[in-house]
């Protein structure tokens, strides 16, 4: 297969990855949470004590620390100063200020790059996952699909994860963080005009891993099948 990229969006518990994360290794692409980095840089700016509603000091602090993604669908990692951060960047406290500082223009232009700069370098392909990937990170991205499910399947979802958490306490803070998400200025949570829509609420995981693979798999045959018919124009155009 031809070096493809895949951009997933959607909002949060919509499976976006489970499914990328499973197509990746499937499809032998790399793999990247973009989700995960804004975790990372609210993390720091919450360790580093920038007041995070204040947009102008995230702003100032946005360039300050290092984030790396590791992009092995089987063993993701992401660090911040060389330091791992993938528990951190799962506590309540990022959760519910992460939508704050992806909000602000300067963290998106930074990790925006970052992403851009990762994505050129995944040699056989890449699955990259978030909100704003087909819109604004990746425009040009081989396949663009927009996962959705229903606020209620959602928050079972994401509470099954958190033992012991309240189904209705879930749902109201992934309600308020897709609102957050959608309305910013800068590259808000949207589909793509050109993205595939799968809703995922009567789905099992499974489905919508196999819908994706589909998806993949059809885009590259097309892709082949153009590309053999104009080799052959081309040679039929030389007499040869
Ligand atoms: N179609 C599905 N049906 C049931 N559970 C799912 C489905 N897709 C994902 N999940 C589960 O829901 C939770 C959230 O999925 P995740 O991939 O993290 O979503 P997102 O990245 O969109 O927030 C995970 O525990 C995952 O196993
Ligand atoms: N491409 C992206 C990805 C995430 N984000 C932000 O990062 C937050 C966390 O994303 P996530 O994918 O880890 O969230 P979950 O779906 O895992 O709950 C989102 O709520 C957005 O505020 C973003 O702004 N743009």
């Amino acid at each position: 297969m031809e070096s493809v990229i895949v951009a997933i969006d959607g909002p949060s518990g919509t499976g976006k990855s489970s499914t990328s994360k499973a197509v990746a290794a499937k499809l032998g692409l790399s793999y990247l949470d973009t989700g995960a980095q804004y975790r990372a840089i609210t993390w720091w700016m919450i360790s580093n004590g920038v007041d995070v509603t204040d947009a102008d000091a995230v702003a100032n602090a946005a360039g300050k620390p290092v984030i790396v993604s590791g992009t092995d669908p089987s063993r993701p990692t992401i660090t911040v100063d060389g330091v791992d951060a993938s528990g951190p960047i799962r506590t309540e406290e990022v959760t519910s200020r992460v939508s704050a500082v992806s909000a602000v223009p300067e963290v998106r232009a930074l990790i925006t790059e970052l992403q851009r700069s990762i994505a050129r370098g995944a040699e056989a392909g890449i699955v990259v996952e978030g909100r704003d990937i087909g819109t604004t990170v990746l425009p040009d991205a081989d396949l663009k699909v927009f996962l959705t499910a229903s606020p209620e399947a959602r928050a079972a979802r994401r509470s099954g994860e958190l033992k012991g958490a309240d189904v209705r306490a879930t749902q109201e803070a992934l309600v308020k963080r897709d609102a957050a998400d959608s309305s910013r200025k800068t590259s808000p949570l949207a589909k793509a005009d050109d993205a595939v829509e799968v809703d995922t609420t009567e789905l099992t995981l499974d489905q919508v891993i196999e819908c994706v693979v589909t998806l993949v798999e059809e885009h590259s045959a097309e892709a082949e099948s153009r590309r053999s018919a104009t080799e052959g124009a081309e040679k039929r155009r030389g007499g040869k």
